[in-house]
């Protein structure tokens, strides 16, 4: 059993079958799984995936009771995902991808913050400010973002983003989501995944490749995540102890207006 204590929660994975338990009376509200076969139109090669094999496993909803009626309150929802190590075909294992959907009154779709408390991840984020209309979609940013165990990003507004299994072991990370956000997913299966796919070679490196459905991707930006005290993001403190210690820190998950720059800026120190 591994304990992941970079969660600064009482939760511990196997490291037989990489399912979480979770102790101390920490609750979970459900979980769930996706397998190989499900993530047929988000692959490269999608004639590669097994009904059996398990792509990613989701834990939702995830708090001590004490802390419930603070989630509540702000309508945010602390998960956690377990991405499988190993490849469909050669490609990393990974999430579906989606975008969030326009906060109520508002000309911003929702933010979202991720946490890696195991392993490596590679995150792919592709701006598309007309994710929701059925039209030729328009990437205007790409990155990819590699976050390494203790560190976190925050998905800025318009960027649809899939998690991407970048390790040799299994991949845990958790969000802090805001619960009423609509999510898009017809947009990213329509193309066959994001933008870009990650490849492993017989040596063992990742490569993106651009996946061609799309008309025109820009070049990728490789980003390593900035830290900012004041969006709560401190690499190697816990997200859930940051967000109950101090809940209106994370206010910008509902109202990211006048935090754009900031959000942004985490992104751009590229290496
Ligand atoms: O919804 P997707 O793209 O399959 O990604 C899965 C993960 O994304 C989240 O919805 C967070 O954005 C997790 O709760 C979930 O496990």
């Amino acid at each position: 059993m591994i304990l992941l204590s970079t969660s600064g929660l009482p939760i511990t994975l196997s490291e037989n079958t990489y399912k979480l338990s979770f102790q101390n009376h920490l609750t979970c509200d459900s979980e769930g799984d996706k397998t190989c076969n499900k993530m047929v139109s988000l692959l490269r090669e999608p004639d590669s995936a097994s009904e059996t094999d398990i792509c990613y496993r989701f834990y939702r909803d995830i708090c001590f009771e004490e802390d419930r009626s603070v989630f509540q309150a702000k309508d945010l929802r602390y998960d956690i995902t377990v991405i499988m190590p190993g490849t469909i075909k050669n490609e990393c294992k990974k999430t579906s991808g989606h975008y969030h959907g326009y906060i109520n009154n508002s000309t911003y779709t929702y933010p979202e913050v991720y946490e890696v408390l195991e392993g490596r991840a590679l995150y792919i984020l592709q701006k598309v400010m007309n994710f929701s209309q059925e039209e030729e979609p328009v990437i205007s940013d790409l990155k990819a973002v590699y976050v390494e165990k203790g560190q976190m990003i925050i998905i800025p507004p318009f960027y649809g983003h899939c998690s991407i299994n970048a390790g040799d072991g299994p991949l845990v990370f958790s969000n802090l989501a805001v619960v009423s956000c609509p999510l898009y997913y017809k947009p990213i299966e329509t193309k066959h995944g994001l933008s870009l796919y990650a490849c492993r070679e017989g040596n063992g490196e990742i490569t993106l490749i651009p996946n061609p459905c799309y008309n025109h991707v820009p070049e990728p930006s490789i980003v390593h995540p900035g830290q900012n005290e004041k969006l709560g993001i401190q690499f190697g403190h816990s997200v859930y102890h940051a967000f109950t210690s101090f809940p209106d820190t994370f206010d910008y998950l509902n109202h990211p207006e006048d935090h754009i720059d900031q959000i942004e800026s985490l992104l751009a120190s590229s290496k």
